[in-house]
């Protein structure tokens, strides 16, 4: 769905990707998460063939997104930051007349535009479909966002911070909305800095930092791979004392604890890494150069 080589891209002197490779094959829900700066907006926007690289390969469902033709295009879906244009339209209508740009562009496998009842009652707005654009509240205009980005029935959608804006519900809608995205086979870039929002939504997370992807795997890849220890407490039975230990191999140390000392311990708990602490921990050690020139084994790691 996407494959990208050695992509570069500086405005002016100022190199903001350095090299970036990534594949993603179909049905994958990919997080693209890194801090403020970092190049997604840039990635995502090459991606979508929006802004040109300034080097490097770029393959979007087999064509360069820079040059592909407008059959490309209505295979791919784009959910930007809110909609705030036509605010005197009524939803359904709006909904309507983009989807009819893609009608030609049906096939009897995917047949375009979603109709737009479905399709609302879909994102949750079926009770607004009626209502004027400027009366619907922040998160109903997310949800009429993200409705604008699926109508074409789109193979591959790019989304960019999905759930900002919305209540607890509402982000729960639009994550349980991502999960059927991939039931559907729609392949699924989504920026994000909410960490738990990308756990959640994505089977697969890249982070970007310093240029270049400096992590990529599954939520659970990351925590294990990159977590340089695990927290045990122990509570004695006898004594009631509590001890803390760091362990790089919990489940070997437990293992010897317990066989060793049973009936002692009567609280036991493990705290791993959160995803968090790892990806502050590599997007620190991504933006300051290591003093020891080896590399760093933690980033080696990574597939
Ligand atoms: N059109 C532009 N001209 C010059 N510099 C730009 C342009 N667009 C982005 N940049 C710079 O490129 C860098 C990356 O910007 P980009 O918006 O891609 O980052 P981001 O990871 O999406 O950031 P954020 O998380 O803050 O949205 C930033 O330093 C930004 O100032």
């Amino acid at each position: 769905m996407i494959e990208c080589r050695a992509l570069v891209m500086a405005y002016g002197d100022h190199v903001v990707l350095d090299g970036v490779d990534l594949t993603v094959t179909r049905g994958q829900v990919v997080a693209l998460l890194g801090p403020n700066g970092a190049g997604k907006t840039t990635t995502v926007e090459i991606l979508e063939g929006f802004r040109h690289p300034s080097r490097g390969q770029v393959r979007v469902l087999g064509a360069d997104p820079a040059s592909a033709p407008e059959s490309w295009r209505s295979r791919v879906g784009v959910v930007l930051q809110s909609w705030r244009d036509h605010g005197t339209w009524k939803v359904r209508d709006l909904v309507d007349v983009i989807g009819a740009y893609y009608a030609p562009y049906g096939t009897a496998r995917t047949p375009r535009p979603w109709p737009s009842e479905d399709l609302l009652a879909r994102v949750g707005l079926a009770d607004h479909a009626g209502r004027r654009i400027d009366k619907l509240s922040g998160g109903q205009r997310r949800r009429l966002d993200v409705a604008i980005g699926l109508v074409g029935r789109p193979e591959l959608l790019f989304l960019d911070e999905p759930s900002t804006g919305l209540d607890p519900a509402g982000r729960r809608d639009v994550h349980d909305l991502v999960a059927d995205l991939a039931d559907l086979d729609t392949t699924v870039l989504v920026t994000t800095h909410d960490l738990a929002e990308a756990e959640k939504i994505a089977d697969r997370l890249l982070i970007l930092a310093g240029g270049r992807i400096v992590a990529d795997g599954t939520p659970d890849d990351l925590r294990l791979e990159l977590s340089r220890s695990s927290e045990v407490r122990l509570r004695d039975r006898a004594t009631g004392e509590v001890s803390v230990h760091a362990e790089p191999d919990p489940t070997a140390y437990l293992t010897q604890v317990l066989s060793c000392r049973p009936g002692e311990v009567e609280v036991l708990e493990v705290r791993a890494a959160s995803l968090e602490d790892v990806y502050l921990d590599i997007v620190r050690r991504s933006e300051t150069p290591d003093p020891d020139p080896s590399p760093s084994p933690t980033m080696e790691a990574l597939p």
